[in-house]
């Protein structure tokens, strides 16, 4: 387990980091949400061993970060922001030298360097030097370091910026792979992500924890959730308005469609459907919402309750 206590970091004036608490269990992949500068980057350098907290704790499996930092650290691997340094060097050599700082030796490191090579398909461009690399190759570069040493716990730095989707769905299937029996906290702004991979999110606002949930549940707190859309012909805004459990209506001129919102914790789908059934709409197209895991994001970073 994770357990972070009240994890502070100012720089300056700046409280970057503001009394931070929460746990991680294995099995778990939790994104760490938040806008530019909101503090995701401070705290996974804290969790790592990087930046030395103003006041609080982490301790990774048992090992606290500041007091036990080398035993915590080798249960860590870390993915930092960007692309991995030592750029002039070829990726061959960047591995074995990241598996010797590991402390693995001859047979042992050939071994792990091939298996993490095999893993991030990295076959083909061993012989290149880390500058030449597209960004997907760095990325995938930086995730196979972070694996070598399989570590229980990972803590992966926006792992898919700047890829392009193929890469983008290619590293998330491994991030669901290797999430299997360990830790993983993903930072992340890329809100789709947090659908597609973890299994929680955190979202921080200004250093501060805002909201702690599955992706469901965030999505529920939505004023979409279980809003129902429309596309069709004669369909009449008041009579949907009027309808039991309607919040309201919101027309979509764009897309030619109408939503129906739902109050707080009412399904309206079956009146909407006995209505549509009533005045013998033609409906093409209907639509039922989870919510919009982007808004409840904008409500919440902006300080707005959700
Ligand atoms: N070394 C530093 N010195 C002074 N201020 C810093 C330092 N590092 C970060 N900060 C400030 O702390 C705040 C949080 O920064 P951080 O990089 O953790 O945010 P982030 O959530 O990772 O943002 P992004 O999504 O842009 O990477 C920002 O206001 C940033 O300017």
């Amino acid at each position: 387990m994770i357990e972070i206590e009240k994890l502070t970091r100012r720089f300056a004036q700046r409280t970057a980091v503001d009394d931070l608490s929460f746990r991680v269990q294995p099995g778990e992949v939790l994104g760490f949400l938040g806008p530019n500068g909101a503090g995701k980057s401070t705290t996974m350098k804290m969790l790592t061993g990087f930046l030395a907290p103003t006041s609080g704790t982490a301790r990774i499996l048992g090992f606290d970060i500041r007091r036990q930092t080398l035993q915590a650290q080798r249960l860590i691997g870390y993915l930092p922001e960007g692309a991995p340094c030592y750029g002039d060097m070829r990726v061959a050599g960047f591995l074995g030298f990241i598996a010797e700082v590991r402390g693995f030796r001859g047979a042992e490191k050939r071994r792990r360097v091939a298996a993490a090579v095999e893993r991030l398909e990295l076959e083909k461009v061993l012989g290149q030097s880390i500058d030449t690399l597209s960004k997907g190759f760095k990325r995938r570069v930086g995730l196979a370091q972070a694996i070598l040493h399989e570590p229980p716990v990972l803590i992966l730095d926006e792992p898919t910026d700047g890829l392009d989707p193929n890469q983008k769905h290619q590293v998330r299937r491994l991030i669901g792979d290797l999430a299997r029996d360990r830790i993983v906290i993903i930072s992340t702004h890329i809100l789709e992500e947090v659908t597609a991979v973890c299994s929680r999110a955190l979202i921080i606002a200004a250093g501060r924890l805002v909201a702690d949930g599955t992706p469901l549940e965030l999505e529920s707190r939505s004023r979409y959730h279980q809003a129902v859309t429309l596309v069709g012909e004669g369909l009449e805004q008041n009579a949907l308005a009027a309808l039991p459990g309607v919040a309201g209506i919101e027309s979509n001129p764009r897309e030619g469609s109408l939503t129906v919102l739902a109050r707080p914790g009412e399904v309206i789908f079956p009146q909407v459907n006995a209505l549509i059934h009533q005045r013998g709409w033609q409906v093409r197209e209907l639509d039922v919402e989870r919510g919009r895991l982007d808004e409840v994001f904008r409500s919440l970073t902006r300080g707005e309750a959700a």
